[in-house]
């Protein structure tokens, strides 16, 4: 696909460092290349400036204007994000309940000429995030309001500790806050065989400062991050002006739609399709976290 063919690409993203025009051309191989080291050495890859400079006061405004649409409900969760009343070992790190202060604005209340929604849809941002991950195709997901969704997160409030249930995330922050609001990671703190709960607790009681990792992050980087296998949060929010993401998910199979449960616990609400997906063969858990 030639330039002409992506207007939006071409637009918004600064295709001088990131050349998402020419799949598979050697800019963009290099890019990938980088992407898929720092995800293997570090967890995640940051890519300043996805978006030109010159659109970031756009993307800004766009998720500002939506941002009052999130659903609040300081929510009582774990890191596990298991049900809180699940009886668990004394030991076990899922004990420890940490409040859930951030709200996310649904993919179905964000327009869809905005910035981050059109990106969510392109095929070329898919095509170039599957390379990242070294998968052959990404899907968006089948859910209309788990996909694409704004982290709004207010001052004085938090988005905690927890595990992501996707192998990988892809965000962006659109708006920072005066201070705080720093996302924090633990590196491979578990793998798929090894819980390692002993870390996870210290991390959780505070006592884990040696396996905690900060990124500095603007508005409008890329960010990539293997939130499986390394516990993360943002912490509290200071100042006056609040903090917001966009998340963008994405699955391996196409057709993922969230719970019923799951969904109402995060939007306040359901849809025809979420009831429709219940007992479905295609589903999975969603995605957020
Ligand atoms: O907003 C962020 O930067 C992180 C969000 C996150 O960890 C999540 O939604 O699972
Ligand atoms: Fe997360």
């Amino acid at each position: 696909m030639s330039a002409s063919e992506s207007p939006l690409i071409e637009r918004v993203v600064d295709t001088t460092r990131y050349p998402l025009a020419e799949p598979d051309g050697p800019g963009w191989t290099e890019v990938v290349a980088r992407a898929r080291r720092d995800l293997a050495e570090h967890g995640c890859s940051v890519l300043p400036d996805f978006i030109r400079p010159a659109l970031q006061e756009e993307l800004r405004r766009e998720c500002a204007e939506i941002a009052p649409e999130a659903h609040y409900d300081v929510e009582v969760v774990n890191a596990y994000n298991i049900d809180t009343s699940t009886e668990l070992p004394p030991e076990h790190p899922g004990r420890k309940t940490l409040e859930r202060g951030n709200a996310f604005v649904a993919r179905d209340q964000i327009p869809a000429e905005a910035i981050i929604h059109r990106l969510y849809a392109d095929p070329l941002f898919q095509r170039f995030l599957a390379d990242c991950v070294q998968l052959p195709r990404i899907h968006p997901l089948a859910d209309p309001l788990a996909g694409l969704t704004l982290n709004v997160v207010n001052p004085g409030m938090a988005h905690p500790w927890h595990f992501d249930t996707n192998e990988f995330a892809v965000s962006m922050l659109t708006q920072e806050p005066e201070s705080g609001g720093g996302f924090e990671y633990c590196q491979d703190i578990r793998s798929g065989d090894e819980e390692n709960f002993d870390d996870v607790r210290a991390v959780l009681d505070g006592d884990g400062e040696h396996l905690v990792r900060r990124l500095t992050l603007r508005p409008g980087d890329l960010q990539l991050f293997k939130g499986r296998y390394s516990l993360h949060r943002v912490t509290e929010v200071g100042g006056s002006t609040a903090r917001y993401s966009a998340i963008f998910a994405y699955s391996e199979r196409p057709g993922v739609i969230g719970s019923v449960s799951r969904t109402k616990q995060i939007f306040g609400r359901v849809l025809p399709e979420h009831v429709a997906a219940e007992g479905n063969a295609v589903r999975g858990d969603a995605l957020l976290d």
